[in-house]
């Protein structure tokens, strides 16, 4: 692997059993790269894969009944082994995980605890992984909870998640994420339930973190705006292939793929909106309908190669 890589995922594999013998293949030979604090992002429509995708790098997908089907995800640790995950013991990838790579989910609620205090959530965390003193672990704690820019930090250590509004839970969330300082961090919509203003305040702080601590992200999203805020690179992804890769650049000034359009399409522009109540959107379902298009790969872009 590439010393300025993170993250190699080579043509993974992912299905479910869906009973009556039945098999969904929910992620078919996705391969990417993720370099040294870049950010990479994950798109496409719901059901089309991202969530397992992620759900597979962190090795969690198996506990939803997940079977990894084929394929390697070689992540580089901060002591510099690089290992592949998808061969790792589940016992060592609970170290890895929250060390060297943490996940921010969509819901903060369904990820924090409501019966214990966020300073309590934090430090166990900080105690399990760093193996740190309780006392250790809250000063860690609210320095993260500084970090994210959460006001009144002291207080809020004592305080519970309904306390706090959506955009400061997610906070806490991705304060409690950053506090391992892991090289990879993957965020699955962390926006989506979250009202705009709000939406873009986590998107800056994302952002201002990734500068000031050097991670490498992982973002996944439906939302193309989303994606021109924060990627540096995108991989599209459609019932479960990658059907298109490139910079954010690339993709934006020429996208390929008519899905890669299509999503495009549905990023509200000023000028579509100047004479209309909705923003043009593409015909989406058509489009999806249309036998040619599923698993089309003819406009996959191809990365150069590095000699
Ligand atoms: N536990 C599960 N059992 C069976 N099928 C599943 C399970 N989890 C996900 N799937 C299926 O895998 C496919 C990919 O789902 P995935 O959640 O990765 O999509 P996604 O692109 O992340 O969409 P969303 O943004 O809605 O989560 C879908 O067809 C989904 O129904």
């Amino acid at each position: 692997m590439n010393d300025d890589r993170v993250l190699e995922v080579d043509n993974l594999q992912v299905s479910f059993s869906l009973g009556g013998g039945q098999t969904l293949r929910a992620v078919k030979g996705v391969s990417f790269h993720i370099g040294r604090g870049e950010t990479l992002a994950l798109v496409g429509e719901s059901g089309s894969g991202k969530s397992v995708t992620a759900m597979t790098i962190m090795r969690l997908a198996e506990y939803d009944g997940a079977r990894l089907a084929g394929g390697s995800i070689r992540m580089r640790l901060a002591g510099g082994e690089v290992v592949d995950l998808a061969r790792l013991p589940q016992k060592r990838m609970q170290s890895v995980r929250g060390s060297d790579i943490s996940m921010v989910f969509q819901d903060p609620m369904a990820s924090l605890n409501p019966v214990f205090s966020i300073g309590f959530q934090i430090g166990e965390a900080i105690m399990r992984h760093q193996g740190k003193s309780a006392a250790e672990a809250r000063t860690i704690a609210l320095n993260a909870l500084k970090l994210v820019r959460v006001p009144e930090a002291e207080k809020r250590l004592d305080q519970y998640p309904h306390h706090l509004s959506g955009g400061m839970r997610q906070r806490v969330m991705i304060a409690m994420a950053l506090c391992c300082r892991p090289s990879l961090m993957i965020l699955d919509e962390p926006t989506t339930a979250l009202d705009v203003t709000i939406q873009a305040q986590i998107l800056d702080l994302v952002r201002a973190l990734q500068r000031e601590i050097g991670m490498s992200v992982l973002f996944i999203t439906h939302d193309m705006g989303v994606v021109a805020e924060m990627a540096d690179r995108i991989c599209v992804m459609l019932k479960g292939e990658i059907v298109e890769t490139g910079t954010v650049y690339e993709v934006f000034e020429t996208p390929l793929h008519a899905y890669t359009r299509s999503l495009l399409a549905a990023v509200p522009r000023l000028g579509s909106m100047a004479d209309k109540d909705e923003p043009e959107r593409f015909p989406l379902v058509e489009l999806r309908d249309d036998p040619g298009l599923a698993g089309t790969r003819d406009a996959v872009r191809v990365e150069a190669v590095p000699a």
